[in-house]
């Protein structure tokens, strides 16, 4: 069998690895395969005892791994994957299932058992091949398992409280390492190495080379079908089966409803047709959960861990204008786009490719493009563009958050760390130079006109005459409202640095007539007159002592009868 070719046809996929196995990464990596890895947040507590062999537990666990995963990627719209492999090993013996050790103590348990005796390794596998099309995630699943022997010596009590020590044992199933120094305790192997390690990818191989390079019809006229064969949407695929016998397909159509929720169906096409069913019961310490409870992964911790990279990412993307550029002109490879923005080509490339694997580009053959998200949000001139308060993050939120730890030691602002200057007043930093200000308002106008209609529409205003936005800047939140309530005459109050920048930021057309614009200080000055006034975005930058100045000024100029505070 000549591998490559198989493997080569991924090379234009985007696969996924379910699976946070460093030996599933390191055997895959190591045949030159691309993938991204997402690991599985499908929990392993499938009720063994419904299933008749271990083997049907492996296979079962693995999908699931896998449809989670095909499953989060197309929720959360990140780019749905080609291709999302699934696996799971598993170590039998007398009838009994092994998976992860939860301690040492059950780390111990395992290993005697295993100990001078011959146990079975299964490793199920799940290859899902992903379509999206109408928001409904289209999958068709091929799974298979790998089954290998593998004899322990007699080993000394010592030798394996030993072996235990070394820690080896915790994250594997059985509680052994056969690559490591859990080989020291294997006579023999009958089978597929890897296959214990982890992937079986001899198999895989196989089974690729059956999805991809079908025999012909000819070749597979004396198979007999046992249910409905399966559509052919692979490309390159004919209408044969596959050839070997421990692996089923079928197909699999997900929607999402608004609860983000999927429901799914299953059309088998070929069932395991000679595959052999052992009987075997399960340990107690597995059934009740226990055992499985310590591989859940800590995704929520992952994820707040790896947070800072993603933001990090759309911002460079952002300022690096990568996302103005492909809506002029994409699909573009990277070389294209590095030579357009002067920048490296393997930086750009990784930048490009952590873009598209968080689902803000899409990679084709062709090169990269905007996702539709990307051309609503990421460029620069959108209607509804956050390119602003991305760059205001980027620039100015996060040389402060850097510098977090400090803030909660000394309980103060941190500018003097992050810019080298002290803020007596916040809006002082703000406003110390044009290019500043301008970014500033740029950031508040983008997230104000992105909010304006929800915040507009939260209440019912329509009994106010006048409101007065204090703080209200480039006016993005008063144009919406002179737009839900035409009767509404708005003026915005903001300090003189700001109303002598708007021009930049006001609509065009002929709906900007009830807004006006007043400078002052609102800690200061005499606020205008106005039945409602409106505090957006503003409270939250001051300390107690002055927002009880400025609740109390307001309070004073409010009139009664009609007159009504909204603090938005
Ligand atoms: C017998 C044996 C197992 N393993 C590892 O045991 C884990 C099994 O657990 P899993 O549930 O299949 O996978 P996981 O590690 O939890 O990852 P995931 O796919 O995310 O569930 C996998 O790691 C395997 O390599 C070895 O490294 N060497 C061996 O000799």
């Amino acid at each position: 069998m000549v591998l490559h070719p198989v493997l080569g046809k991924l090379v234009s996929k985007r696969v996924v690895l379910a699976s946070a196995s460093p030996r599933r990464q390191e055997i895959l990596t190591n045949v030159g395969l691309r993938f991204e890895v997402v690991p599985s947040w499908f929990k392993e507590t499938l009720e063994k005892s419904s299933f008749t062999a271990p083997y049907e537990y492996a296979v079962e666990t693995a999908k699931q791994k896998a449809l989670e995963v095909a499953n989060r990627m197309h929720v959360k719209h990140l780019r749905t994957p080609d291709v999302v492999i699934g696996a799971d090993t598993i170590v039998s013996v007398d009838e009994q299932i092994l998976e992860k050790p939860i301690d040492k103590q059950d780390a111990y348990r395992m290993l005697s058992r295993l100990n001078g005796k011959e146990h079975s390794v299964f490793t199920g596998v799940a290859i899902i091949h992903c379509h999206s099309k109408d928001n409904r995630l289209e999958m068709e699943i091929t799974d298979f398992y790998e089954e290998t022997k593998v004899k322990f010596s007699e080993l000394s009590e010592e030798l394996l409280w030993d072996y235990i020590h070394s820690g080896e044992p915790m994250d594997k199933a059985g509680g052994y390492g056969i690559q490591a120094l859990g080989g020291m305790l294997v006579e023999y192997v009958h089978g597929d190495f890897l296959n214990v390690v982890g992937f079986p990818l001899n198999h895989f191989c196989k089974k690729l080379a059956e999805l991809y390079y079908p025999p012909s019809k000819h070749n597979a006229q004396h198979k007999k079908y046992n249910s409905i064969p399966s559509v052919d949407t692979f490309e390159n695929r004919s209408d044969g089966e596959g050839e070997s016998s421990n692996f089923t397909e079928y197909k699999v159509a997900s929607k999402l409803d608004s609860s983000g929720m999927d429901s799914s169906g299953a059309v088998y096409t070929s069932e395991n047709s000679s595959a052999v069913r052992t009987g075997f019961t399960v340990p107690l310490e597995n059934q009740n959960g226990v055992s499985q409870s310590a591989s859940k992964l800590p995704s929520k911790i992952l994820e707040l861990m790896d947070g800072f990279r993603a933001s990090k990412v759309l911002f460079v993307a952002s300022k690096l204008k990568i996302f103005d550029n492909l809506k002029k002109k994409g699909p573009m490879k990277a070389v294209d786009i590095a030579n357009d923005i002067g920048t490296s080509v393997c930086g750009t490339e990784r930048l490009l490719d952590a873009c598209a694997s968080l689902g803000l580009l899409e990679k084709t053959p062709q090169g990269y493009s905007n996702t539709d998200s990307a051309n609503t949000y990421l460029t620069s001139d959108g209607k509804y563009s956050l390119h602003g308060y991305i760059i205001h993050s980027n620039d100015h939120l996060w040389p402060l958050f850097t510098n977090l730890e400090y803030a909660v030691q000394e309980g103060s602002r941190q500018n003097h760390r992050a810019f080298g200057k002290k803020a007596d007043d916040l809006f002082k930093d703000y406003y110390h130079s044009q290019e500043v200000k301008q970014r500033f308002m740029a950031a508040m106008h983008s997230i104000a006109r992105l909010t304006a209609k929800d915040v507009a529409t939260a209440f019912d205003l329509s009994q106010f005459k006048s409101a007065c936005d204090l703080g209200g800047c480039t006016g993005a939140l008063a144009h919406e409202l002179v737009q839900v309530y035409p009767n509404l005459k708005v003026t915005v109050f903001d300090l003189p640095e700001v109303i002598a920048n708007i021009s930049f930021f006001q609509p065009s057309g002929q709906h900007t007539a009830p807004v006006t614009f007043v400078s002052g200080d609102f800690f200061k000055d005499n606020l205008p007159e106005a039945d409602l006034y409106i505090l957006s975005r503003v409270l939250h930058d001051w300390p107690d002592e002055k927002i009880h100045v400025l609740l109390s000024k307001i309070s004073a100029v409010c009139r009664p009868g009609l007159n009504m505070e909204k603090m938005l």
